[in-house]
């Protein structure tokens, strides 16, 4: 079928309704539901966008005579991967980057995870090609599958939060975690939960091994990669408290749109089918899937480009406030703001070295460089605090002092007009930046964005752990060691000579 219209993927969410949990109730239809049909438009709107002539030969490719979206795109070239950027942007725009898991995240890992068909060949109990048991066959065929039909996938990585100084064996319960219960004909019966999901208003879920399995033995329950349905039966998602209260886009102008939810999962004895399991028991192969495969890179290449839309917005937020109340002038203003040139044009350039330092992994996927990635990734969630502080300072009480759209319709409507304008905009105007400002940075949804931010990609200390580990430091270590053992200067031929 390939790329899928808006309304396609909302009938999808209709035909198969992910079993979503929130405030107590199920949610029959994320299409109608108040808190979930606002995000459910908003991505289908991103999907609309594949067929806007202004974007449809960004955000899409033809091959065989269909169009599939770019991020299911294999990069073979630089040009290619500059290409899918220029998809990851557009497609983040649409949100400011307050969407972080707009579904080109977890395509460029299934395709990463597709091309690496020996890494899960590797795993002992695959099976011969076509029995439905070849776990690398398995994988390539679940992306088919996904880019063939344009699905939308969510993610979940991480074990319960309930002791972590205990591995996943040594919980009260085996089953805390998400593990294996026992193998059928059919496939593998799974049980346990798993933290974190976010965007559960999805046609699939994706467990995927993450670097942080700590098991003892070589061989483990907890060991494992699948994706099901996110109707499976037996798959429950008990999302977080919305934030999308079904104010106006003028009051809560992110919130209200683009609250893309974060879910508990449980999976009570859950049958994922053989086909649909790609890696099974092997610690090793678990924890070092993301990185060998390459698709921890490609994700991350996703990631910086959704930051520098991000930044983009905040430089704009942060310079329009500026405007608006004619701080301009003062000296500590404008460093502030510069602040966030300096961050957007710091990550506007890894991304450039991440593209143009790419180069070919062991499976012929043209795969951007490591280093410019871990630095963005790692940067990124230091810096997004301090341009939220920025942000607050520079706006300081216009990001509270802001009644609402009913307020500004009522009777204290001309008061407000009057003493609540701009030196350069009206009320209306001025009240609609700030509450942008204040949605980014301060409200429920804003105060999400910055715990996202520091998380979404790993515990930022684990993940400065993984960076000195794999960094090579050792050619700056010998310069400075021949440096120190360099006794006298070398002596160049003598100009006279
Ligand atoms: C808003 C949002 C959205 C998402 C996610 C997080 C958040 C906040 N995540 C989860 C994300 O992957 C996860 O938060 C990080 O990996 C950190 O893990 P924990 O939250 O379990 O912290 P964890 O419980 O591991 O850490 C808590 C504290 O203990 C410390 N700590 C724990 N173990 C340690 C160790 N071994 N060494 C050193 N310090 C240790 C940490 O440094 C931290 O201070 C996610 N995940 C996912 O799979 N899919 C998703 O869609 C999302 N979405
Ligand atoms: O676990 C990892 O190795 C990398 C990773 C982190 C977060 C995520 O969403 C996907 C992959």
């Amino acid at each position: 079928m390939g790329a899928r219209t808006g309304q396609q993927f909302l009938e999808g969410l209709r035909r198969n309704p992910p079993t979503l949990y929130i405030d107590g109730e199920r949610v029959e239809d994320a299409t109608t539901h108040p808190k979930t049909r606002n995000i459910a438009r908003s991505i289908a709107g991103l999907y609309d966008l594949q067929f806007d002539p202004q974007w449809r030969d960004v955000l899409t490719f033809e091959e065989n005579g269909e169009r599939y979206g770019t991020s299911f795109l294999v990069p073979r070239s630089k040009d290619d991967l500059r290409r899918r950027g220029d998809m990851h942007k557009a497609w983040a725009d649409y949100s400011l980057g307050f969407m972080g898991r707009t579904p080109d995240y977890l395509n460029v890992n299934l395709m990463a995870a597709a091309l690496a068909t020996d890494y899960f060949n590797q795993c002992e109990g695959s099976g011969e090609e076509g029995s439905g048991r070849n776990f690398g066959e398995n994988m390539r065929r679940y992306y088919e599958f996904v880019r063939e039909g344009d699905l939308c996938l969510t993610h979940a990585l991480t074990n319960p939060q309930v002791n972590r100084a205990k591995m996943a064996s040594e919980m009260p319960d085996p089953y805390i975690a998400l593990g294996v219960v026992r193998e059928t004909e059919e496939g593998v019966i799974v049980r346990g939960a798993r933290m974190m999901a976010t965007l559960p208003i999805a046609d699939e879920i994706l467990i995927f091994p993450s670097t942080v399995l700590k098991e003892n033995a070589d061989k483990s329950q907890y060991a494992m990669a699948f994706a099901v349905p996110t109707n499976a039966p037996g798959v429950y998602f008990q999302c977080r408290e919305p934030f999308d209260q079904g104010r106006d886009v003028e009051d809560h102008p992110l919130a209200s749109r683009f609250d893309e939810q974060d879910a508990f999962v449980i999976f009570d004895d859950v049958l994922v089918p053989w086909e649909r399991v790609f890696l099974l028991y092997d610690v090793k192969l678990a924890n070092q899937a993301y990185g060998r495969t390459g698709a921890v890179l490609h994700m991350a290449h996703q990631v910086v480009c959704g930051k520098i839309a991000k930044t983009e917005a905040l430089l704009g937020v942060a310079q329009s406030i500026v405007n608006t109340i004619g701080s301009g002038q003062f000296q500590h203003v404008q460093q502030k703001v510069s602040e966030f040139i300096v961050t957007l044009e710091i990550m506007k350039a890894l991304r450039v070295a991440a593209e143009e330092g790419a180069a070919p992994n062991e499976y012929g996927v043209m795969t951007p460089a490591r280093g410019p990635l871990d630095a963005a990734r790692n940067y990124y969630p230091q810096v997004y605090p301090k341009l939220n502080e920025l942000i607050q300072l520079l706006g300081a009480s216009g990001i509270i002092m802001m009644p609402t759209k009913a307020d500004r319709e009522g009777p204290l409507g001309a008061q407000i007009a009057k003493y609540l304008q701009a030196g350069n905009a009206s009320a209306e105007e001025r009240l609609k930046l700030f509450r942008l400002a204040w949605d980014m940075t301060l409200s429920s949804f804003g105060a999400r964005q910055n715990l996202y931010e520091k998380h979404f990609f790993g515990d930022p200390v684990r993940m400065a752990s993984a960076l000195y580990e794999v960094y090579n430091k050792e050619p700056y270590v010998e310069r400075v060691q021949q440096f120190l053992a360099r006794r006298s200067e070398p002596q160049g031929v003598a100009a006279d000579d």
